[in-house]
């Protein structure tokens, strides 16, 4: 479903040969899904009968549902901050249990399993493998969840590792290096630019997966993830989830009426083509100010699209210009919004919000700091 992506900035940072401090929030992009070849490749694994047995088994006792996927609860003793609730035309889906501000955290998860990302060998029998050290209820967990591009000519109950390998392909997320499934969270369903409202994030240093809310939702809400990078055109991003994902997609930004679909693309594309055009500072076609003037475009543009992913790192990138440029005071404006909108996506007890704050109390200490010649660039503009 989703993964993370190198905005222009960090190929920037790539170019020059230093490692950004400020990492990706999970804003995905399809290019690091778990990729199709792996399937084209795919071969069928020893031990069929042992996963049609489990298959099978799971047919017959599906009243056994799996419990701690149908609700959410942040903390003990707290009410449940979502369901999963069948919802017409989608499958499952997860509904807001009660007002869920922006920037709390609605679900912490360990993976059920990962696989490498890169891995040269068959996917299928690595699942296999994973397959056979679940406990029963694990197996029931993963063969419950829903998957798509299943070939009409095939019977799921007499092709058991077809249904696994498809059920994988609908719902691995990315987890670092790796791909994983996580049975909560692949109940979230997909929106475009401003209809999805949460965001999911891998912890390395946890090892597990944290979903934050991007924005207010209210109770009875449907919680939206993305499944990919929808800055692209509607036409384009619709072709994609077809085809990948096997659902034509009726949200609210694609269903917008012609006019209003028209200038909510003409914005995207505005933003993806400004995100471009900042990467040249790297080459230094571009100065400070610049740069800076190009980060402010896009947040205002993405304020009228309601788009409000990535902008922590936005803002990091906007930290790594002004501390270039040695400019403390910058630095320390743009480390602050950096702040608020890292734990807005990732949470206020990561790494990336530790390092702003050392970067507002002392800019000196990042590491492009003094990297270019003296300059004041711009401050923020209007933020929401
Ligand atoms: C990771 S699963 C999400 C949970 C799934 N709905 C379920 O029942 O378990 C991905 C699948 O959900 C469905 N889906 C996701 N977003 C959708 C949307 N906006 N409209 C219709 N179907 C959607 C598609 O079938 C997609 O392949």
């Amino acid at each position: 479903m989703a993964p993370k992506t190198a905005t222009k900035m960090q190929k920037v940072k790539a170019g020059l040969e230093e490692k950004s401090a400020a990492s990706r929030s999970s804003q995905p992009a399809e290019e690091s899904h778990y990729p199709g070849k792996w399937f084209a490749l795919c071969v069928f694994f020893a031990g069929l009968s042992s996963l049609y047995y489990w298959y099978t088994s799971y047919q017959a006792s599906a009243s056994l549902s799996y419990v701690p996927s149908e609700s959410g609860t942040s903390n003990v003793g707290e009410p449940p901050v979502f369901k999963v609730v069948d919802i017409p035309g989608k499958g499952k889906g997860i509904l807001a249990e009660r007002d869920i501000k922006q920037g709390e955290l609605v679900l912490k998860e360990k993976p059920l399993f990962v696989v490498p990302r890169d891995i040269t060998s068959s996917p299928a029998a690595l699942i296999y493998n994973k397959l056979q050290l679940m406990t029963a209820e694990q197996r029931r967990a993963y063969l419950d969840l829903s998957y798509v591009n299943f070939s009409e000519d095939l019977d799921p109950v007499k092709n058991p590792s077809e249904v696994a390998l498809a059920i994988f392909q609908t719902n691995a997320v990315s987890a670092g290096e790796n791909v994983g499934i996580f049975p909560r969270m692949a109940r979230l369903n997909h929106g475009c630019s401003s209809a999805f409202n949460v965001v999911y994030n891998w912890r390395h240093y946890e090892q597990q997966l944290v979903v934050h809310a991007l924005k207010d939702i209210k109770k009875g809400e449907e919680l939206l993830t993305t499944y990919t990078d929808t800055k692209r055109p509607k036409a384009e991003r619709r072709t994609f989830l077809a085809s990948r994902y096997g659902f034509q997609c009726t949200c609210y930004v694609c269903s917008l009426p012609p006019q209003l679909s028209k200038a909510s693309d003409s914005r995207l594309s505005e933003i993806s083509k400004l995100y471009g055009e900042f990467a040249s500072w790297s080459a230094q076609k571009i100065d400070g100010n610049e740069a800076i003037e190009m980060i402010r475009k896009i947040w205002n543009i993405e304020d009228q699209e309601g788009y409000l992913s990535e902008r922590g790192s936005l803002a990091a990138d906007a930290v790594w210009i002004a501390a270039a440029h040695s400019d403390s005071e910058r630095v320390r404006e743009w480390g602050l919004l950096a702040m608020r909108w890292f734990s807005n996506e990732i949470g206020a007890d990561t790494p990336q919000v530790k390092d702003m704050e050392r970067y507002v109390s002392r800019p000196e200490t990042h590491k492009a700091w003094g990297t270019r010649s003296r300059l004041d660039v711009g401050a923020p503009g209007r933020s929401r």
